[in-house]
């Protein structure tokens, strides 16, 4: 068998290709398309795909973009698209946001993969779960897997187009991030990388004293890479923790329909 995951971000539509439905499962085919480019899915990147029989995925994009997603997904294959979204339980998580289904579909599975990941190296933690993309998202999950909350905050790349327009004399090139900038660019690449670490400090000293103890760490998305050297070494960068939350997901899904 074989089984299609879609992450779909506000940058960028990310997907892959398993051969089986769940966690660790083999890596067949996988690809990254910028939101303006979808429409060459179906003639493109999944023509030649050996056809999936199932599909997961989570979208914090338009609807008009999930609905031409899920059109080249019926010009191809016959499975009905399935789309997680936050709910107040899914497997062991449970959501404490005021509106649960108010949070973003993409944050609810990165923190149901990080707690699965937790949960195979042994006792239940804490864990602090960082998505770096498009926003920053640094939400916070008690040792009993709830949802406690999180922080959202403009990516890198908002932050700093933010200051360019906001601003008359800021229109310089990417620099370097370094403690004590002494030039303009990279006083701002500096500024925005540790504005972002410095939000992820506070949630890991938020989560300490709600908790009584030091959260396990976990990075994603598609600039995780670029705040990994950044961060404390605790935190374990896992690229794939929005697919590995959709593949337990759709097991565990599974496992609760045959046994009912
Ligand atoms: N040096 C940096 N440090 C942190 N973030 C950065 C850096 N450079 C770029 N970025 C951010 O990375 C984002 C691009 O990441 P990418 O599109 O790979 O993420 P993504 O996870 O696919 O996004 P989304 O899921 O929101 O579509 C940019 O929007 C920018 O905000
Ligand atoms: C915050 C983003 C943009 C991060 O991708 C996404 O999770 C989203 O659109 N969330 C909805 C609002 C919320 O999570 O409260
Ligand atoms: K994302």
């Amino acid at each position: 068998m074989s089984f299609l995951a879609i992450d779909i971000g506000n940058t960028r539509l990310k997907w892959a290709v398993y051969d089986a439905m769940h966690p660790g499962a083999r890596l067949l085919a996988h690809g990254a398309v910028f939101i303006e480019n979808i429409d060459t899915l179906a003639e493109e990147e999944w023509k030649d795909l050996l056809p999936p029989q199932a599909m997961i995925g989570c979208c914090v994009a338009s609807d008009a973009v999930r609905r031409r997603v899920e059109e080249q997904i019926e010009e191809l294959w016959d499975f009905a698209p399935v789309w997680v979204v936050a709910s107040n339980q899914e497997d062991d998580v449970t959501n404490g946001y005021d509106h649960p289904s108010r949070l973003g579909a993409d944050r609810w599975v990165a923190m149901i993969g990080a707690r699965w990941h937790l949960l195979q190296r042994g006792e239940p933690r804490p864990a602090l779960v960082v998505m770096v993309g498009t926003a920053v998202t640094v939400d916070a999950l008690d040792a009993s897997g709830h949802f406690l909350g999180g922080f959202i905050l403009p990516g890198h790349g908002i932050m700093l187009r933010a200051l360019e327009g906001g601003t008359a004399g800021l229109r310089v090139p990417t620099g370097e991030v370094c403690e004590f900038p002494t030039n303009t660019s990279d006083a701002l690449t500096s500024g925005g990388t540790f504005a972002i670490a410095g939000a992820i400090d506070r949630m890991h000293r938020n989560i300490e004293a709600r908790c009584g103890e030091p959260p396990s760490c976990w990075l994603t998305g598609g600039a995780g890479w670029k705040m990994a050297p950044h961060l404390d070494p605790s935190f374990e960068l896992v690229e794939t923790l929005i697919f590995d939350g959709l593949l337990h997901i759709a097991e565990r899904r599974a496992e609760a329909k045959r046994t009912r």
